[in-house]
C-alpha cells in the first residue's frame, strides 16, 4: 500500500531550490525578462536547473551573454540550454523583433525586468511615462505577441512581477502618463505595479480557454538586487514609513525568486489563474497589521479595472 503524500506547501523563506525540488521541466522553453540581474537571474537558474530551455530576455546582451557563461559553468550537465535575447522594454521594435524571432511553443513567460522610481520624469520616443511603459506597456506587446507561442504550449504558465508598491498608486486612467499632474516617482512606480497584477487578472479571463494560466508576484523585500540604483536605502525606507506600508523582512534573492519560479513551474499551483501571490501563497487583501499596510489592494485586483486597462494597453501598443 502506497503511502499518501502530504501537499508541499512554502512560505516566505522557501527557496528557488525547495520549491523546483523534484520538478523536471526537461522539453518546456522558458523567457524571462530582465535575467542579467537579481531575481531574474535566479529565476532563470531555477528554470534551466529543473531543465527548462531557458532565454534570459535582455536589455544588454554582453551582460546576457557574461550571466549565461557563469550559470552555464554552475548548473549541472542535466540542466537546459541558456540563450540570450535582446529586449529593450521602452523600445516597441526591440519588443516587436523579439516576438518575430520567436518560432515555436512557449511555456513559461516571467515578466520580470522592471525599473523603480527614477528620480525625474521621463518619457519613452512614443510619449509615454518610463515606469508605465517599461514595467506593464512592454511587457503587455511582449506577452499579446508572444500568445499564439504561449497557446501552442497546452497549458503555458505567465506570472508577472507586482510589488508591495503597487498599493502607492491604482493605476489613474485619466493620467496615465502624468501630463496633468505633478510627477511622483512613488505614485508612478505603485501605478506601474497595480497595472502589471490587472494585466495578469485580465489575461487570466481572456486566455483560460488556451490552457494558459497567469499571475502577479510579489518577490518580497529582496534588498541584493540593483532594483534600488536610483536611490539609497535609507530613502527607500523613508518613503515606505511615509506610504505606511510594512517593508517585509529581507530575502535572498533565492526566496526572492521563490514565488516567480512556483507559479511558473510548481505542480502544486497547477490551474491556479489570476491571482496575486507573495511569499508562495496567495496574499491576503490589504489590511494593517502590527501599524502598517500590507496585502493586496482591491483596485490591484478588480475585473472591470482589468478590462479597461486592456483595451488602453491595446490602442497603445498599435
Ligand atoms: N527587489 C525587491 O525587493 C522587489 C520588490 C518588489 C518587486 N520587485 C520586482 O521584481 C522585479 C525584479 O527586480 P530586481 O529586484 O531583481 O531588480 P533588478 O534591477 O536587479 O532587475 C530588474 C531588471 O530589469 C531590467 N530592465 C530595466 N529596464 C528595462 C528595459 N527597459 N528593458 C528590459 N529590461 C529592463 C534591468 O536591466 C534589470 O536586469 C522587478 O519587476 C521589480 O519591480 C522587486
Amino acid at each position: 500500500m502506497s503511502t499518501p503524500q502530504t501537499p508541499r506547501t512554502f512560505g516566505a523563506t522557501s527557496t528557488t531550490a525547495e520549491v523546483i525540488d523534484g520538478v523536471d521541466l526537461h522539453g518546456r522553453r522558458a523567457v524571462v525578462t530582465g535575467a542579467s540581474s537579481g531575481i531574474g537571474v535566479e529565476t532563470a537558474r531555477a528554470l534551466a536547473a529543473a531543465g527548462a530551455d531557458v532565454t534570459l530576455a535582455v536589455r544588454d546582451t554582453d551582460a546576457g551573454a557574461r550571466v549565461a557563461a557563469r550559470l552555464e559553468a554552475e548548473l549541472p550537465p542535466t540542466s537546459g540550454k541558456l540563450t540570450v535575447g535582446r529586449l529593450d522594454l521602452s523600445d516597441r521594435s526591440t519588443v516587436a523583433a523579439f516576438v518575430t524571432a520567436w518560432s515555436g511553443p512557449l511555456h513559461i513567460l516571467v515578466n520580470n525586468a522592471g525599473v523603480m522610481a527614477p528620480p525625474e520624469i521621463s518619457r519613452t520616443a512614443d510619449g509615454r511615462e518610463w515606469q508605465f511603459a517599461v514595467n506593464h506597456l512592454g511587457h503587455f506587446a511582449l506577452a499579446t505577441g508572444l500568445h499564439p507561442a504561449l497557446a501552442a504550449a497546452n497549458g503555458a504558465r505567465v506570472v508577472s512581477l507586482s510589488s508591495i508598491g503597487h498599493l502607492f498608486s491604482p493605476v489613474v486612467f485619466d493620467d496615465l502618463d502624468y501630463r496633468y499632474r505633478p510627477y511622483d516617482p512613488w505614485t508612478s512606480y505603485g501605478q506601474s505595479k497595480s497595472a502589471t497584477s490587472l494585466f495578469a487578472i485580465g489575461a487570466a479571463e481572456r486566455w483560460a480557454d488556451d490552457g494558459i494560466t497567469t499571475n502577479a508576484v510579489m518577490p518580497g523585500n529582496v534588498g541584493a538586487t540593483s532594483l534600488g540604483r536610483n536611490m539609497d536605502p535609507q530613502q527607500v525606507a523613508a518613503v515606505i514609513a511615509a506610504g505606511e506600508l510594512a517593508l517585509p523582512p529581507e530575502k535572498s534573492v533565492e526566496q526572492g525568486a521563490a514565488t516567480s519560479v512556483l507559479m511558473a513551474a510548481s505542480p502544486t499551483v497547477e490551474g491556479v489563474t489570476g491571482r496575486y501571490y507573495e511569499d508562495c501563497a496567495e496574499a491576503k487583501p490589504v489590511a494593517e497589521r502590527a501599524g502598517a499596510v500590507t496585502g493586496v489592494a482591491p483596485y490591484a485586483l478588480d475585473r472591470d479595472n482589468a478590462a479597461r486597462l486592456w483595451t488602453v494597453s491595446e490602442a497603445f501598443i498599435r
